[in-house]
């Protein structure tokens, strides 16, 4: 089978192997979309205190896909003015961290979510590198974000202009920590199962499960 069946080849070709489907566990499975079924999705994000991780790993759950953080050459200071002064002198220069995450054979997926933070009201350069570094024409590309209540900022209009050949869904974005305060990973408990359930919705005004 090619990469680039139609969405609907998995119930009229009965050659199509169980492994060209969406990876997933056999809990998800039953709720994944028909059109979706023949898909492998990739799960990428970046967190630095594991708000964007959690919303991450839900997504995993309803979608199975490969989950993978992205990791960069040199870590940020773990210093929170340190790493703002670093990431506003990064956004005014336009310079593109080196990533130490790489994927393997990313042609073989057709679904991308990216997850990040907003940080300064942008893009996190590390992701701006993930999407320089990586040729993700034709694919389908979901964004979603964790941020501190300001909003998505340019996030979700820089993955566009980043990737001109994609198709961008709708993105899904919450507040998350607010680490200027000291308050660090807040999608936990309470605030997990209702992140969950909206993530469910947007999943499901997406078709991307049942
Ligand atoms: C360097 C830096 C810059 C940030 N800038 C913003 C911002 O411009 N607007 C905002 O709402 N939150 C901002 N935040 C807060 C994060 O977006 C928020 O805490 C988010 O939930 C962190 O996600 P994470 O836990 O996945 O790292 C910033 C955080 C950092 C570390």
């Amino acid at each position: 089978c090619s990469k680039s069946k139609s969405a609907s080849s998995a119930e009229t070709n009965p050659q199509m192997k169980e492994t060209d489907t969406l990876e997933n566990s056999s809990d998800t499975s039953a709720n994944i979309s028909d059109s979706l079924k023949n898909k492998k999705a990739l799960i990428v994000y970046l967190s630095r205190t594991n708000n964007t991780k959690a919303i991450a790993e839900i997504i995993q759950q309803k979608t199975g896909g490969k989950l993978v953080a992205l990791e960069l050459v040199t870590p940020y200071p773990e210093n929170y003015k340190k790493i703002v002064d670093q990431v506003a002198n990064e956004n005014s220069t336009g310079y593109l961290p080196p990533l130490k995450t790489k994927i393997d054979h990313i042609g073989q997926y057709d679904l991308i979510f990216l997850g990040f933070p907003t940080w300064g009201m942008q893009l996190p350069p590390p992701m701006k590198s993930f999407l320089k570094d990586n040729d993700l024409s034709g694919k389908t590309i979901i964004p979603f974000n964790s941020n501190a209540g300001y909003g998505i900022g340019s996030t979700f209009d820089t993955v566009k202009e980043m990737a001109p050949n994609s198709t961008v869904l709708e993105g899904y974005s919450t507040k998350g920590g607010i680490e200027r305060d000291g308050v660090l990973l807040v999608i936990k408990d309470k605030k997990a199962v209702e992140v969950s359930t909206q993530v469910q919705s947007w999943l499901q005004k997406l078709k991307l499960i049942k």
